[in-house]
């Protein structure tokens, strides 16, 4: 981007040396715990992206919650009432595969670090799907991620209710082992001090609901929004190699839902994956997910490896 680019794009725009200069301003190291809780995430999560992006990201979102508060407290004040615990919202967005909730676990263990100790919870909006029968009775199992695929209501319910401070708030919780709503189960939050909402669907509005309008949306009570952005072909080899991740490990559970998957070829089940990316994840990605990119206050853009190449800030 040129210098005229930049004064006119609502972006700052940082490249990954830029970016990851910004953790030399104030000391960031990583204690051995810190460590081995990052290990317990993922196994190929490498160090260098860590300190790198992820350290001073976390540190640009403790600045921003601190400044929430104090744009609370001043309310307060003029209004001459009781502080109230109010859980700052940070939504992640983006396709299926490109790491959302990978990225939510990271940042979880790293705003935990931060002096102040806050209390940090993860819901995923997977769980706010209908089941696979209400599912099936509209037609709808090959639109799973879909705007239609969603009980949209219910999830802008939920946040609004954490936003509200409710003491207790619970969500429906998805397994993608049995590849449903697990019956009776619950994801409870108690008014944590943030809260990480991951979902393709979190920078959707109204509009991309035309079949179940609603005028409040999910962004309506979100105070930071990040979307994770890579490659169509990146996303469609991460989401062949998952697949194929989960083949040898959940679905060779014979309670999986594609328990039969695991009795596959390695090249049948690549066959299989990219049919299902091409049919369902890809068309999402298109019509729904990406057009809502340019919605979010901080953009994360992969490279090969889940390496993030650029950042991109809203002014
Ligand atoms: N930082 C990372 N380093 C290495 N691998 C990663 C990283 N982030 C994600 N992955 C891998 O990419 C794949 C997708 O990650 P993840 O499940 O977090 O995606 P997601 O966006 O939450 O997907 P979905 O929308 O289907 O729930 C997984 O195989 C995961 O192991
Ligand atoms: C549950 C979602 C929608 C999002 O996590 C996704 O993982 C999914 O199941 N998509 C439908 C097509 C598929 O089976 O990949």
């Amino acid at each position: 981007m040129n210098d005229v680019d930049n004064l006119l794009s609502p972006y700052l725009v940082f490249n990954r040396d830029q970016w990851s200069g910004l953790r030399n301003s104030v000391p960031l190291t990583l204690t051995q715990e810190d460590l081995v809780n990052l290990r317990g995430i993922h196994d190929e999560l490498s160090l260098e992206e860590v300190k790198d992006i992820y350290l001073p990201l976390s540190r640009l979102l403790n600045l921003y919650v601190r400044a929430r508060q104090r744009r609370s407290k001043v309310i307060e004040q003029f209004l001459g009432t009781e502080p109230a615990h109010v859980p700052y919202v940070i939504s992640i967005a983006g396709s299926v595969a490109v790491g959302k909730s990978t990225t939510a676990r990271i940042l979880q263990a790293l705003l935990d670090r931060w002096p102040e100790h806050p209390t940090v919870e993860l819901v995923t909006t997977d769980g706010f799907l209908h089941p696979n029968h209400v599912l099936e009775s509209r037609g709808l199992m090959k639109k799973k991620g879909f705007p239609e695929s969603y009980d949209m209501h219910t999830l802008v319910k939920f946040v609004a209710d954490i936003k509200a401070g409710k003491s207790q708030v619970s969500a429906p919780v998805y397994s993608h082992h049995i590849y449903d709503i697990v019956p009776g189960a619950k994801k409870v939050v108690q008014r944590p001090d943030i809260l990480l909402l991951e979902g393709l669907n979190v920078l959707q509005s109204g509009m991309d609901y035309p079949h179940d309008p609603h005028r409040v949306f999910v962004s309506d009570f979100v105070d930071f929004s990040i979307y994770v952005d890579a490659s169509e072909d990146l996303l469609n080899q991460w989401y062949v190699e998952r697949f194929q991740c989960f083949r040898r490990s959940a679905f060779s559970d014979p309670n999986s839902y594609f328990h039969h998957y695991s009795q596959l070829s390695d090249a049948e089940a690549e066959t299989i994956a990219n049919q299902i990316w091409q049919e369902i994840n890809y068309p999402n990605l298109r019509a729904n997910i990406l057009p809502t990119r340019e919605r979010a206050n901080l953009i994360l853009t992969k490279g090969q490896c889940h390496a993030i190449e650029q950042v991109r800030l809203r002014k």
